[in-house]
């Protein structure tokens, strides 16, 4: 956010009050090279006119550890953090990014009673950037002109959308009938890369930084510059996809006001499946913090 000048004031809040105190000081030695902002530590009471909250709080993956194990931990962190922000009297929109990222985006619009459209998760935004990336180096082509999607929950259930992925303007699937580029076994690889990317970055450092802040300062500018951008976020489903009760990541369409609208893709009968089992372990999962 602050590389991208993205807000005029960056708030940081987190139950280790020091360590705000610390990165504040640190991104304001970065204000030169970018451009003025007021960034500082702050508490609860900053959220009151805040047009956005990103909440990146909570317990991260441990080696072996599934986004879901985390379910029952975060979902009592986000209770209690919803009702602080709450008391501000905040009137925004909330940026979810806490794992499993569907499921606190769902209970993130229950504890708050805000309108679904004022609630977005990450969702898959980060491996849908996994997979342009991969593609894009496979294709040699700048993965900004890969148009592919990964839906469904930001975890192991996800899926790639194969119907709906160009390259520029040719589809992937007419590069793999005419044997250019990976074949449909390669291209299957290349998604189980992108579904285990997070496994692999914990088991090498720990956790995962830069793909998620680039990530949700794509979701910030859509948002703070009223973009209407296209992007797979997670977000309440209502019918959609024959879908209800249930945030997980579709493409949808993003601006000032949030949610403006899930663009429906018209996905193959076994993706639709997939989507269905995908948004199902998920129902499971919430059921269980309900
Ligand atoms: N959606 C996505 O694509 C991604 C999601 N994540 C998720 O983001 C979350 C945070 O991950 P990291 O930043 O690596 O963890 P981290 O441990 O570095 O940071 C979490 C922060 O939350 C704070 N915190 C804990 N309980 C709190 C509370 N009650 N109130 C306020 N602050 C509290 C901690 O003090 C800590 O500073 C995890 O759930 C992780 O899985 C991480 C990367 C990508
Ligand atoms: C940690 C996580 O959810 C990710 O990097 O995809």
């Amino acid at each position: 956010v602050l590389n991208q000048g993205l807000a005029n004031e960056l708030v940081l809040i987190d139950i280790n009050k020091e360590k705000t105190i610390g990165d504040a000081m640190d991104l304001n030695h970065g204000i030169p090279f970018s451009s003025p902002m007021h960034i500082y530590a702050g508490d609860y009471s900053d959220c009151k006119d805040a047009d956005l909250i990103v909440i990146t709080a909570g317990a991260n993956q441990k080696p072996g550890e599934t986004r879901l194990d985390l379910v029952h931990k975060n979902a009592k962190i986000f209770k209690s953090i919803i009702s602080e922000i709450l008391k501000s009297g905040f009137d925004g929109l909330f940026l979810v990014a806490t794992n499993p990222v569907d499921i606190l985006s769902f209970l993130t619009i229950k504890y708050s009673a805000f309108p679904s459209y004022r609630v977005i998760g990450s969702g898959t935004v980060l491996d849908t950037a996994r997979l342009r990336y991969l593609l894009g180096d496979v294709y040699k082509v700048n993965s900004q002109n890969v148009h592919a999607y990964i839906i469904g929950e930001h975890g192991d259930t996800e899926l790639p959308v194969w119907s709906h992925a160009y390259i520029g303007t040719r589809p992937i699937s007419d590069y793999v009938k005419a044997g250019a580029g990976p074949t449909q076994d390669e291209l299957d690889r290349i998604f189980t890369n992108v579904r285990d990317a997070a496994y692999h970055i914990i088991n090498s450092k720990g956790a995962t930084y830069y793909g998620i802040a680039m990530g949700l300062a794509r979701i910030t500018r859509a948002i703070l510059r009223n973009e209407n951008s296209v992007l797979t976020v997670s977000t309440l489903l209502r019918g959609e996809y024959g879908l209800n009760d249930i945030c997980l990541g579709v493409p949808a369409i993003v601006n000032r006001s949030g949610i403006r609208e899930v663009i429906e893709l018209n996905l193959g009968e076994q993706e639709l499946q997939k989507l269905r089992y995908s948004a199902e372990i998920l129902t499971q999962q919430l059921n269980t913090v309900l």
